[in-house]
């Protein structure tokens, strides 16, 4: 069996024009659009680049980008008084501090300041509260991208197995609690799990968000199971030249391809959905703050 490659890129592109379009349709009827502000702090290469592209993709879909960008040695008070600024100007509709932040701040301190209302990234402990309890609010970008990515291939997820490994609050946690949603029955695995390769290969969808570099192999997975890769780790490649690197998942890809039912590559699998997931979020946003009915996307 060769599994299929699910293309995150090419979702993710069409989830945006879907996005231009419902932006450029609000525009015409309210004469305003959505605003979304990005803070970076620091000067780190990765962060920057996300950075670019959010704000990029923001303008492409016709939205408002507002950068903030501050020294490595910004002081948490100097953080927390720009987020105050932010929650209390009515042109942004979104606020998202690009993470990780320098070791003098505190990120939980500055994400619980963020108006629950424009935290687009779904970290604030209100909308994590309301994914747990299934009462709305806004959902973190990267799972809420690779379910985009799950039902892409198949629909209906209802009474499926699933097994995600790792348990942050930006992907793991958040991740099982969506596809409880979906009726799924879902196993959180971590570090400390015992034998973990045959608990992946209990799993119709395995979910890997460790960080670790290729770390799920091919015999881990049951035959015809859905993979989604959330890993991007940057490794040294020396067979592209001296110091070169390349990104990988934290599943071995190849071997995986021979066993899976279906696949997101790294890069263009997950990715690119958790942009395309903050535009939607944006949006969303926007549209409850400002009393507006928000379009199916
Ligand atoms: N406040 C936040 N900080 C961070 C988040 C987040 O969701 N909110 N997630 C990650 C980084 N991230 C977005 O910020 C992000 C990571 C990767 C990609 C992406 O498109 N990756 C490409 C490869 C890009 C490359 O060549 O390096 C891919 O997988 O195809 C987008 C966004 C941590 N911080």
């Amino acid at each position: 069996m060769t599994a299929t490659l699910i293309d995150g890129k090419a979702i993710a592109e069409n989830l945006r024009a879907r996005i231009g379009a419902s932006v450029a349709a609000l525009r015409a009827e309210h004469g305003d659009t959505p605003g979304l502000a990005v803070v970076l702090v620091g000067d780190n290469p990765a962060s920057q680049v996300y950075v670019r592209s959010k704000a990029r993709q923001t303008a492409e879909a016709g939205m408002r980008s507002i950068e903030h960008k501050l020294p490595a040695e910004t002081t948490q008070e100097e953080l927390l008084a720009l987020v105050a600024r932010l929650n209390a100007d009515p042109q942004v509709d979104g606020i998202l501090v690009q993470l990780p932040l320098p070791a003098q701040i505190d990120a939980d301190r500055v994400i619980e300041a963020i108006d629950p209302a424009k935290d687009v990234d779904g970290f604030h402990p209100i909308n994590a509260g309301r994914l747990a309890t299934g009462t709305g609010g806004l959902v973190p970008c990267t799972p809420l991208g690779c379910v985009t990515l799950l039902k892409s291939v198949r629909p209906d997820l209802a009474g499926l197995e699933a097994v995600v490994v790792g348990r942050s609050n930006i992907v793991g946690k958040p991740m099982a609690l969506l596809l409880i949603a979906e009726s799924c029955t879902v196993t959180v695995a971590h570090s400390r799990t015992r034998d973990l390769a045959a608990v992946c290969r209990r799993a119709d969808i395995l979910v890997a968000a460790v960080g670790r570099p290729e770390m799920v192999k091919a015999d881990w997975i049951k035959p015809g199971a859905i993979v989604i890769d959330v890993g991007i780790n940057r490794v040294a490649a020396p067979e592209l030249g001296e110091g070169k690197t390349r990104l990988v998942g934290d599943v071995d890809t190849k071997g995986a391809m021979a066993t899976a039912g279906a696949i997101t590559p790294v890069p263009g699998g997950v990715g690119p959905m958790t942009i395309a997931c903050l535009l939607a979020n944006t949006l969303t946003a926007a549209c409850a703050r400002r009393g507006w009915a928000a379009p199916a996307l």
